[in-house]
C-alpha cells in the first residue's frame, strides 16, 4: 500500500474510531488507490486523501413529534454534506432505528464516488434519522416527516443539497417532506428533492431505477463472459424498492428468481416468485413477507434464514450493509454461484469480497451497480430545471445508457491501472479520479 494511504488511514481511524462502517467504507476505497497515487504525486502533495475523507459539513438535529396517543417522541436527524466539487450534495434519506452518524457518513462517502461514476454533476451527501416507520400510522409518518423538514429545510435547495429516498423513505415520505418544505419556504421548488410523484414533478422510472440499473449492470457483466441472465437461477435479499424492481427486470430478461427476504425471513419457491403479489404485500400493504405463502401455496417461508443458503447462479444483495459475510460467501461459491451484483450499499463484508475475488465469482460493488437510482434522480433534476416531463421509455433508455457507461468505465480504469476485470478497483479509481481532478482545480476550500 502507498505510504500516503497508510498515513491517511491512520488519521481517519484516529478521528472516527467509533464509526466502524465509515472506516470500512474508507478503507475499501483507499486500499485500491495505490497505483493512482503513484502516477499522480500531486494527490499526496495536496493532502487530497485526508481532505476527501473529512466531510465538508455534518448536521445533527433534534426531531420532536407527537404520536397518535398524544405522546411526544424525540428522534435524532442527520445530514452529511460530504463533497460538493461535482455539484450540489445528492443522496437519499434513511429512516431506520439503526441509523447513526457513522452509518450516514459511510453512505455519504460511498455516494461521492457513485455520483461521480454517473458522469452527472452531483456531489455526495446522505441523511436520515433513527426513526422506525414500521408499525407507524400514515399520520404519524406525516408528522415525523414534517418535524424532520422543520430543521432540514435550512440546509437544502436545488442548488445546495438535494435529498431523495433510501431505506424507509419512499414515495409517501418524499411527498410529506416536499409538502412541508413548500409550506416553510412558500415556494414550489421542484428541484429540492427527487423521487417525487410523477403527477407533481417526479420522473417516471425513478421507482424502478435502482433495481433495473443493477440488473442492467449484471447483464453487461454476463456479456463480458459471453453469457446472459436468461435461464439463470437468482436469489435477492430484501423485498423493498431495490429488491422488487431488480426482481421484475430479472424476470423480464428470462431469469428465474427463486428467493427474496425481509428482516423476518426468506420466501423460497423453486418455480419462481410472483412480482405482482410481492409488490402488493410489501409496497402497498406494508406487510411482512411471510404473507406471500397465503397467496402462493407452493412457496415456503423460512423465518430468520438468509437467501445465500439457496443454490443459485447469481446473487443480488439488495437489503442493507454487511448482510453477506464470509460464511455466506463460502456457501455461495460452494453452491456454484458465479455472479454477485450489489444492489444495496456495502452489503458484502470485506472478508466476503475477498472470497469472491479469489474465486470464479464475478463481483460488482454497489457504488457502480446501484448507481441507477441516483442517476435517474439526476435526470429528474434535469427535467425539473427544464420544465420537462420525459416518457418512461426515454428515462429507461438513458438509465440503460448510463449503466452501460459505468460498466465500461469500471473495466477501463481497472485495465489502465493493472487490475484487469476487477470491478472494485475500477469503480473506486474511476469515481475518485473525477473528484480528485475537480478538487485540485477548485483549490484549498
Ligand atoms: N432506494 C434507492 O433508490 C437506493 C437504495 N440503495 C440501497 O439499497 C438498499 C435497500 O434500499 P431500499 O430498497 O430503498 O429500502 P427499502 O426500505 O425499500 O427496503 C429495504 C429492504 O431491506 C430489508 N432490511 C433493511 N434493513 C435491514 C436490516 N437491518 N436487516 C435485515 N433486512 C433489512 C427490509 O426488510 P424490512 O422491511 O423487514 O425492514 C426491506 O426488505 C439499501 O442499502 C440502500 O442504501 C442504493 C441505491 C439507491
Ligand atoms: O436518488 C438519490 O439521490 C440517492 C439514492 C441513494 O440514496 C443511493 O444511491 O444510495
Amino acid at each position: 500500500m502507498h505510504p500516503a494511504i497508510t498515513r491517511t488511514l491512520e488519521v481517519v481511524q484516529h478521528r472516527n474510531h467509533s464509526e466502524p462502517v465509515f472506516l470500512q467504507a474508507v478503507q475499501e476505497v483507499l486500499e485500491t488507490l495505490s497505483p493512482v497515487i503513484e502516477e499522480h504525486p500531486e494527490i499526496e502533495e495536496q493532502n487530497l486523501l485526508e481532505r476527501l475523507c473529512e466531510p465538508e459539513r455534518q448536521i445533527i438535529f433534534r426531531v420532536p413529534w407527537r404520536d397518535d396517543k398524544g405522546n411526544i417522541q424525540v428522534n435524532r436527524g442527520f445530514r452529511t454534506q460530504f463533497n460538493s466539487v461535482l455539484g450540489p450534495y445528492k443522496g437519499g434519506l434513511r429512516f431506520h432505528p439503526t441509523v447513526n452518524m457513522g452509518v450516514i457518513k459511510f453512505l455519504a462517502f460511498e455516494q461521492i464516488f457513485k455520483n461521480s461514476l454517473t458522469g452527472l454533476n452531483i456531489g455526495g451527501g446522505k441523511g436520515g434519522a433513527d426513526f422506525d416507520p414500521k408499525g407507524k400510522s400514515d399520520e404519524e409518518v406525516m408528522r415525523f416527516c414534517q418535524a424532520f423538514m422543520n430543521e432540514l429545510f435550512r440546509h437544502v435547495s436545488y442548488k445546495r443539497d438535494v435529498p431523495a429516498g433510501d431505506i424507509g423513505v419512499g414515495a409517501r415520505e418524499i411527498g410529506y417532506l416536499f409538502g412541508q418544505y413548500k409550506k416553510l419556504t412558500n415556494s414550489f421548488e421542484l428541484g429540492v428533492i427527487t423521487g417525487k410523484g410523477a403527477s407533481w414533478g417526479g420522473s417516471l422510472g425513478r421507482t424502478e431505477a435502482t433495481g433495473y440499473g443493477t440488473v442492467y449492470f449484471a447483464e453487461e457483466m454476463m456479456k463480458v463472459k459471453s453469457d446472459s441472465l436468461q435461464g439463470k437461477t437468482c436469489v435477492i435479499s430484501g423485498s423493498g424498492n431495490v429488491a422488487l424492481y431488480a426482481l421484475q427486470k430479472l424476470q423480464e430478461l428470462g431469469a428465474n428468481v427463486v428467493a427474496c427476504s425481509d428482516s423476518s425471513g426468506v420466501i423460497y419457491d423453486p418455480k419462481g416468485l410472483d412480482f405482482d403479489a410481492l409488490r402488493m404485500i410489501k409496497e402497498v400493504e406494508r406487510e411482512r413477507i411471510g404473507k406471500y405463502t397465503d397467496v402462493h401455496g407452493s412457496a415456503t417461508f423460512r423465518p430468520d434464514a438468509k437467501v445465500w443458503d439457496i443454490e443459485c447462479d447469481a446473487a443480488f444483495p439488495c437489503a442493507t450493509q454487511n448482510e453477506l459475510d464470509a460464511g455466506d460467501a463460502r456457501k455461495l461459491v460452494k453452491n456454484g454461484c458465479r455472479l454477485v451484483c450489489e444492489g444495496a450499499n456495502m452489503p458484502c463484508t470485506p472478508e466476503a469480497i475477498e472470497i469472491f475475488r479469489g474465486s470464479e465469482v464475478n463481483f460488482a460493488p454497489g457504488k457502480a451497480a446501484n448507481a441507477g437510482g441516483v442517476a435517474v434522480s439526476g435526470l429528474e433534476m434535469q427535467q425539473n430545471a427544464g420544465l420537462e416531463h420525459w416518457s418512461f421509455e426515454q428515462v429507461d433508455k438513458e438509465l440503460h445508457k448510463i449503466m452501460r457507461g459505468i460498466h465500461e468505465s469500471c473495466l477501463r480504469y481497472a485495465e489502465q491501472y493493472h487490475r484487469r476485470g476487477d470491478y472494485v478497483s475500477g469503480a473506486n479509481i474511476g469515481g475518485f479520479l473525477r473528484v480528485a481532478e475537480a478538487m485540485i482545480c477548485q483549490g484549498l476550500i
